[in-house]
């Protein structure tokens, strides 16, 4: 689905497709590069990172592990519960392994800050991050992140994995909805 395929829900375009390829592209190349030799196993959180997921393991020139891990703390709003939900853990042990989590968007922080953690917890030789997207000034938490994505400023999104209760994931670029469409009048809409 294309921005034009939903005009009258769309306020404006924050990302497009290309400026997402070029970013994917990037960074596939770099990870590609600093992990040659090693064994890598990529961890997507779901479901927001499932078309990065996709996009950036495509792109990759070396072989590796992927992992899911599904949580969640926004439901069907635009504020963070500050509660992360596991709904799905891993399948696999991350003992001795080197980890990229592969996330779509960092708001708070707090769903990586938790990951993180817990990855490291689990023995993880290594536990490193890809966000496509970072909404700096909201941060609550401090993250390290060694592949950033676009630095975007404090608006709901929505788009390639992103939703708004559960709508528009499916949209092939990021954009902002027009301030009707977020019910719930957080202070970002
Ligand atoms: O930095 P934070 O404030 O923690 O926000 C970022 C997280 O919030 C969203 O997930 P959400 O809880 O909406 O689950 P979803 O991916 O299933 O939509 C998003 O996909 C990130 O995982
Ligand atoms: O701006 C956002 N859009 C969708 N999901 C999110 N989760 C944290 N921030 C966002
Ligand atoms: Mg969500």
């Amino acid at each position: 689905m294309r921005i034009a395929d939903i005009q009258s829900h769309i306020d404006h375009e924050l990302v497009s497709k290309p400026q997402i390829e070029e970013l994917i592209r990037r960074v596939a190349a770099q990870v590609s590069q600093d992990y040659a030799g090693k064994d890598l196993l990529l961890v997507a959180v779901l479901k927001g990172a499932v078309n990065t997921m996709t996009a950036l393991s495509q792109a990759l020139t070396i072989p590796v592990q992927l992992e899911f891990m599904s949580l969640s703390s926004y439901g069907a709003g635009t504020q963070s519960s500050g509660t992360i939900t596991v709904r799905k853990d891993l399948d696999c042990s991350v003992r001795g392994r080197h980890i990229l989590i592969v996330e779509d968007i960092i708001d708070s922080g707090r769903t990586l800050r938790w990951l993180v953690d817990e990855l490291n917890s689990r023995g993880a030789a290594s536990v490193e991050v890809f966000a496509l997207l970072d909404k700096v000034s909201r941060h609550e938490v401090q993250v390290d992140v060694k592949y950033p994505g676009y630095v975007i400023p404090d608006e709901f999104v929505v788009g390639f994995g992103l939703d708004y209760d559960e709508r528009y994931r499916n949209l092939d670029s990021i954009a902002v909805l027009k301030p009707q469409e977020y019910q719930d009048q957080g202070e970002q809409s």
